[in-house]
């Protein structure tokens, strides 16, 4: 039958390779209920042009469940030789591609693909529905059906197999990038999770996770590598791993900034939506609503989004610090998404970059929100040493508290008692603190305090232990010194503290100190004892009028072991 007649079907020269989508130099008409035969689809063109109209634009793009479209042009060959042409439609969630060719003299030619066809039974096992055809010198009628549940994009490549090979590889290129990221990360925060046990890694590895299987789900890389026969799984695969993208999503960002504690309500709803999803999907899919699961799953994808850009910034609004990165990663996601969803329902033009925005934003979140985690655990590590750290230090003089003191001093203890060396405790308590409180105040007290405990601090010798044991009494642990030295070091202190002068607002006031020192001389001796022993000689020092150290070398009797000996 002769193709010519009418000239409205659109007519392409086989010799040009076209670089880009080329969907403008065919014409198209939409199905309307019955699926049409190609001679229906034939006689219809013929008896009636009108039924044709032409895209605008380079890629033709309809939303979801649009219903089967054809796309209709004569491929003329001036040459006398034959050109071979491979003509492509570079979307991987088209659930059946036909083309047909119709030469005259020439037996017609079909090729099927699509994501509704087992790998093995497409014309070629490819990803992505594709033809390869040798035009004879004359014209060719080609035609191509087109139907899906899933956004009709129709990205139609027409050019040499060579260049549709160089299409291949910078796609390949593309996404072995996007999943070596995405799996590297996923590894890591697995990894993370085995060893530290914490749910937030478990999450964020089911967000990257469902973002691959998603993706790999509907650009045909799952059917091509994973699952080549699984057709009823590819059908609903798409909608089900977005659902679930979106779960785990939100379970990430829920927990990353503590929802549960910061906003109960929201949590509690958001739980409520996500149940109810899973729930309609289920039902949809028992009633084999493939279009309804579709919609839901893009109903909830810009909903996830929204949602997620919401609560990152309302917890930085907060003063939640660790949400800035999270913030600027939900934001990198947000807009790749959007501009890809745009692109395939057609909303703004089709470009490549666009197609690929939501990969290349998810990357970029799952990037930021890993340094995001790092941050977190960062930050928690900081508040942790400084609690530890406050918890073992005296606020107002800056020496250790008893907290800090007794472990540093066990373990020294222990040790010098091993190796029989000498070690002296002393206890200094300030003389009459009491009354400088009352004449000058608590205040001027606490200066005082200060004063002194610097003092001590600089008085002491590398290697002692001193702490503010409590109130205004210190302790000083001095290993490897004799009683002679440690008397000494004492005495040092004694008088050091004496000349000192503390000034507040015109009055000069000053202070002495009581020591009471104490040694090991049997290895039975325990830190504890040697203290009491320090404490009760302070006392004495304190009897005896005050400003003065007070020694007594521990009898073997008062020291012993508490325990009867067998
Ligand atoms: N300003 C200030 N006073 C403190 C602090 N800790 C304890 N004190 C005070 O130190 C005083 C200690 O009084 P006492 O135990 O009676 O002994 P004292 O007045 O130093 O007399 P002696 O030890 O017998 O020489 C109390 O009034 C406590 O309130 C502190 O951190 N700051």
């Amino acid at each position: 039958e002769s193709a010519t007649d009418d000239g409205s079907v659109p007519v392409i020269d086989a010799r040009t390779v076209f670089q880009g989508a080329m969907v403008n130099q065919m014409a198209f008409l939409a199905e309307q209920d019955e699926a049409l035969s190609v001679g229906a689809v034939q006689s219809l063109i013929r008896r009636n042009p009108a039924v044709l109209t032409y895209p605008e634009s380079s890629v033709l793009t309809r939303g979801i469940n649009s219903g089967a479209i054809w796309l209709v042009a004569n491929v003329l060959n001036p040459t006398d030789d034959p050109i071979l042409r491979r003509v492509s439609v570079r979307t991987g969630w088209l659930e059946q591609v036909d083309f047909f060719f119709i030469a005259e003299g020439q037996l017609p030619q079909r090729f099927i693909g699509g994501d509704r066809i087992p790998l093995n039974q497409r014309s070629f096992a490819k990803r992505i529905p594709s033809a390869d055809y040798p035009f004879p010198p004359g014209e060719t009628r080609l035609l191509l059906r087109i139907e899906t549940a899933d956004p009709m994009v129709v990205p139609l490549y027409f050019s040499s197999v060579a260049a549709s090979h160089r299409r291949e590889q910078s796609e390949t290129a593309f996404y072995s990038f996007i999943y070596g990221v995405m799996f590297a990360l996923l590894a890591c925060s697995l990894m993370l999770f085995a060893g530290l046990r914490q749910r937030r890694y478990l999450f964020y590895s089911l967000y990257t996770g469902s973002f691959v299987a998603m993706t790999a789900s509907y650009n045909g890389i799952g059917m091509a590598l994973l699952w080549p026969e699984a057709v009823g799984w590819q059908q609903w695969a798409p909608p089900l791993l977005m659902l679930c993208f979106a779960s785990s999503g939100l379970a990430f960002a829920t927990n990353f900034l503590s929802t549960k504690r910061r906003q109960p309500r929201l949590h509690k709803t958001f739980q409520t939506i996500g149940v109810a999803y899973f729930a309609l999907f289920v039902v949809f899919f028992a009633l084999g609503e493939q279009g309804l699961a579709l919609r839901l799953a893009f109903l909830v994808a810009p909903l996830f989004s929204v949602l997620m850009l919401y609560m990152s910034v309302s917890s930085w609004v907060a003063g939640n610090q660790f949400a800035r990165y999270f913030m600027l990663g939900t934001l990198a996601s947000v807009v790749g998404a959007s501009i890809t969803a745009s692109t395939v329902t057609g909303m703004i033009p089709y470009t490549q970059l666009g197609y690929y925005a939501v990969d290349i934003g998810m990357v970029v979140d799952a990037i930021l929100l890993m340094l995001a985690l790092a941050d977190l655990v960062r930050k928690n590590e900081e508040a942790r040493t400084a609690a530890e750290q406050n918890a073992q230090t005296d606020l107002l003089t800056g020496l250790s508290n008893r907290r800090g003191f007794l472990p540093v001093a066990e373990s020294l203890w222990s040790l010098v008692t091993r190796k029989n060396r000498n070690v002296c405790v002393a206890m200094i308590d300030i003389d009459r603190f009491k009354s400088i409180n009352d004449q000058y105040g608590h205040a001027v007290g606490d200066k005082v305090l200060k004063v002194i405990a610097d003092e001590l601090y600089r008085s002491r010798r590398r290697g002692d232990l001193l702490a503010r044991w409590g109130g205004e009494e210190f302790t000083l642990l001095l290993p490897e010194t004799s009683e002679a030295e440690a008397l000494k070091v004492a005495e040092r202190f004694r008088h050091n503290v004496e000349q000192l002068v503390t000034n507040d607002r015109g009055k000069v006031i000053q202070c002495t100190i009581s020591i009471g020192v104490a040694s090991r001389h049997s290895e039975h001796v325990t830190l504890d004892q040697a203290i009491a022993k320090a404490d009760e000689e302070l006392y004495r020092a304190k009897l005896q009028g005050r400003n003065q150290v007070s020694f007594s070398r521990m009898s073997g009797k008062s020291v012993e072991n508490p325990l009867p000996a067998d």
